[in-house]
């Protein structure tokens, strides 16, 4: 069955008023009211227009690269063995604390330019591989820099619960009260913190652990995300909805009671194919599961230099149909209207009177060819606050 155009909200030849880079009326353009009629028109050629895209999920803001362990991994070692073995995180963190913010900014442009030139508006970027006061601080510096660098909006999330730093070997509890908390206080302090994360899976931190920084972000007033059941099921995403978290990521090995909390809470499923693909996870997310409860689900690129070393949000979208069987609806959905909620935001995501004017116009004849093409960017334009 092919959805029609209301299954995507799709208006043909259609009409959209922008004011102070805002949406101020859409619809047919037949319909459009004459109070507009002395504003200056602009034809987009019949193009398909989206809302902006959202990648609500990154990492993108990091030191060095990890092609050394992708080659390690290609001669059998297993994601969680090169991370036992002081490999993955880690040895990020040791790049990145060598890193300022200048270079940082830099290093992470590239990618960011890539990103947006798929038509994405809202970026996250993650902290989470500094894991010491003044490392973490720079990250988030260098992400709020790069949303003054570039036409993109950036939302920033303190992942300083990501890794035990080898200074804190065996010590999760003592990184989480010496360090961790300290620093997310001090980084809300500085207004560089619009959520809090964090890895809740074996060769991470624990729920109790994690529950104790929710608590403290909570405190602050702040939005909590989580990377739950990647590897296994430990309870994370429950834990997380029980603190009405924004979204649960990766969610590979999420059962039916975590599907029930996600649903009852109202959080987000995040999923993200790329680092399925990359450590080469045979457990799917239960797509079938959260589209029967009716949880929103939201893709992400989850760009890192590790499990996810993916800047495409468009063969994101590709990777989640052919490989966890969503729809070109859903995938639609889940990066633009789903990631807006996965960030705990309601002014974008959708083209709709009062939101950004954030759009994405398309060479494509369907919404579905933004999913069905394979490393192939039909973008024509991107519209970020009305201007392109
Ligand atoms: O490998 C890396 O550098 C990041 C891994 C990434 N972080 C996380 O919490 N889960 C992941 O897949
Ligand atoms: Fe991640």
């Amino acid at each position: 069955m092919i959805p029609g155009d209301e299954a995507y909200g799709q208006i043909q030849d259609a009409a959209i008023v922008v004011e102070d880079a805002r949406i101020a009326w859409v619809g047919p353009r037949g319909d459009l009211p004459s109070q507009y009629d002395s504003l200056r028109a602009h034809s987009l050629g019949g193009r398909l227009v989206t809302p902006g895209l959202i990648d609500c999920h990154t990492h993108v803001v990091h030191g060095g690269d990890r092609a050394g362990e992708f080659e390690m991994r290609l001669n059998g070692a297993s994601y969680e063995e090169v991370a036992r073995a002081g490999g993955g995180i880690v040895s990020t963190v040791t790049a990145t604390r060598a890193s300022d913010v200048d270079r940082m900014v830099a290093d992470a442009l590239p990618r960011v330019d890539a990103l947006l030139s798929e038509g994405i508006c809202t970026l996250e970027i993650k902290s989470g591989y500094g894991l010491d006061t003044e490392t973490e601080l720079r990250m988030l510096r260098a992400a709020r820099r790069i949303g003054h660098e570039r036409p993109v909006r950036v939302c920033t999330t303190f992942l300083g619960a990501h890794a035990v730093p080898a200074e804190y070997d065996g010590r999760p509890d003592a990184y989480i009260d010496e360090v961790c908390i300290p620093t997310l206080r001090k980084a809300h302090g500085e207004g560089l913190v619009d959520a809090v994360d964090a890895f809740c899976e074996g060769i991470a931190f624990s729920p109790e652990q994690v529950n104790r920084v929710f608590d403290a972000a909570r405190k602050l007033g702040l939005p909590v995300k989580i990377h739950a059941e990647q590897l296994s099921n430990l309870g994370g995403a429950i834990m997380a909805a029980g603190h009405g978290a924004i979204s649960a990521d990766h969610i590979e090995y999420l059962d039916e009671a975590g599907v029930a909390a996600l649903a009852k809470s109202g959080t987000v499923a995040v999923i993200l194919p790329g680092a399925f693909y990359t450590i080469r996870e045979t457990q799917a997310p239960p797509i079938a599961a959260l589209r029967k409860a009716g949880v929103p689900m939201a893709l992400a690129t989850d760009n890192n230099p590790g499990s996810s070393p993916l800047t495409s949000l468009l063969l994101t979208m590709n990777m989640a149909c052919t490989l966890f069987r969503m729809t070109p609806e859903e995938a639609l959905a889940g990066a633009t209207r789903n990631a807006a909620a996965a960030l705990g935001l309601d002014d974008c995501g959708t083209i709709a009177k009062g939101k950004r004017a954030d759009l994405a116009v398309w060479d494509v004849k369907t919404p579905a060819e933004l999913s069905y093409r394979i490393g192939f960017n039909p973008l024509h334009s991107r519209i970020f606050g009305g201007i392109s």
